[in-house]
């Protein structure tokens, strides 16, 4: 067996065993236009869900398809594009969406509950450190949490994007040990599999740049597409969580072992700091600054060193100290995130002096502590 092989196999047993699994099920799997939510599939999805939690694992559920699912019982045939029209078709959308998975899983005597997260409680750690305490006793109580974004009052400007994002974040919260993206698709391809001759991608190795393949758009009902899947990969891969991609007509294999099918993604050996996990991923970005390339080398080369007053360029936006910031090249290309040892008046001050001045006065405190920058 060749090295790929056997690392494959290896995290395929990983995720065959894992204890406690993220499942997020995709708008495209579990609705479509004209009936809305589609019930049979819902029901096999929590005999799915149902037959891993016999098997010693703690399930979470992450489910789209709110503004899919409130479309039918508005007569809507198409999915609305202004966002006060999908905030409200959301609404519809949750309180059906959540009697459906209720139903589903009443089956097997089990109780769910619906858990409506936006960006900003996953963000803040406060809210963030109470969402995780919540999910915790409904996994004690062995009530199944139907999690998904609260789309009825998430804002345009900060919001997840996608619920390929929101699972990925809700399993770096749970520590999850699988995150399992189920689609209307049954694995990552090298371009659409719509396309003539397109190939299953089966294992993605951590550094792999997946130069060769196209991820593009979704179907008229998911949000992401590919891209989004990709992406939360990534941020999975960061937290130390291996992820399986396929299709929800595959759960039942996809959650026992032996699977073989679908894409698996192989996390990072050790999981990043919650800290810096926080600063790259989470943390809503409150200004940002220009860097010259001295600096951007500095940061992005050798070992870690933290970015100093006189790397900066320009300072945009205005952000005060403890704000994660973005820093930029020249180019305005995002090369790293960290947190800001200034407030964004005071560095103004201090670039408008020279840069002997700015050493002379104490400055050699750092924009941003080494420990608190990451690189993208
Ligand atoms: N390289 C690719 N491999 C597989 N699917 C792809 C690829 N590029 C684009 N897609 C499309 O992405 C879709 C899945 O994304 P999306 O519709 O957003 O799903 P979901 O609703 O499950 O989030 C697939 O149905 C497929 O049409
Ligand atoms: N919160 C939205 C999720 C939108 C979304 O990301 O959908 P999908 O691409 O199907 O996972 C909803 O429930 O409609």
């Amino acid at each position: 067996m060749s090295d790929a092989a056997s690392a494959e196999k290896q995290l395929r047993d990983r995720i065959a065993s894992a204890k406690r699994v993220v499942i997020k099920i995709g708008s495209s799997a579990i609705t479509s236009v004209g009936p809305g939510v589609r019930r049979d599939r819902l029901e096999f999805l929590a005999d799915a869900a149902e037959a891993r939690m016999a098997a010693g694992s703690d399930v979470f559920m992450v489910s789209s398809g709110a503004v899919a699912a409130g479309m039918a019982p508005l007569g809507m045939n198409v999915r609305p594009r202004d966002i006060a029209s999908k905030q409200a078709v959301a609404s519809v959308g949750q309180a059906e969406l959540a009697g459906a998975w209720g139903e589903a899983f009443g089956r097997h005597d089990r109780k769910t509950g619906l858990v409506l997260l936006t960006a900003t409680d996953i963000g803040r750690r406060d809210t963030a450190r109470n969402a995780q305490r919540t999910l915790d006793k409904m996994r004690t109580l062995g009530i199944v949490p139907i999690i998904n974004e609260n789309d009825a009052i998430a804002t345009y400007e900060f919001h997840f994007g996608d619920n390929d994002r929101l699972a990925a974040l809700v399993a770096h919260l749970l520590s999850a040990d699988a995150l399992l993206l189920l689609s209307d698709v049954d694995a990552m391809y090298d371009r659409n599999p719509s396309q003539p001759g397109a190939e299953r991608i089966s294992y993605v190795a951590q550094h792999d740049m997946l130069t060769n393949v196209e991820a593009g758009d979704g179907g008229a009902l998911g949000t992401g597409g590919m891209a989004s899947k990709l992406a939360a990969a990534k941020l999975a891969a960061d937290a130390g969580v291996p992820v399986v991609l396929t299709s929800a007509e595959l759960a039942d294999q996809a959650v026992s072992p032996g699977f073989t099918g679908g894409t698996v993604f192989e996390p990072r050996a050790e999981r990043m700091s919650a800290r810096r996990f926080w600063v790259r991923h989470v943390a809503d970005a409150h200004g940002s600054v220009s860097l010259d390339d001295g600096a951007v080398a500095a940061i992005t080369t050798g070992p870690r060193r933290s970015l100093l007053v006189a790397g900066v360029s320009r300072v945009q936006r205005g952000f005060f100290k403890g704000d994660v910031i973005e820093l930029r090249d020249r180019d305005g290309v995002l090369v790293a995130r960290g947190i800001a040892g200034y407030d964004a008046a005071e560095l103004r001050d201090l670039l408008e002096l020279r840069a002997a001045e700015t050493e002379k006065g104490g400055i050699g405190r750092p924009l941003v502590h080494a420990d608190d920058l990451v690189v993208i």
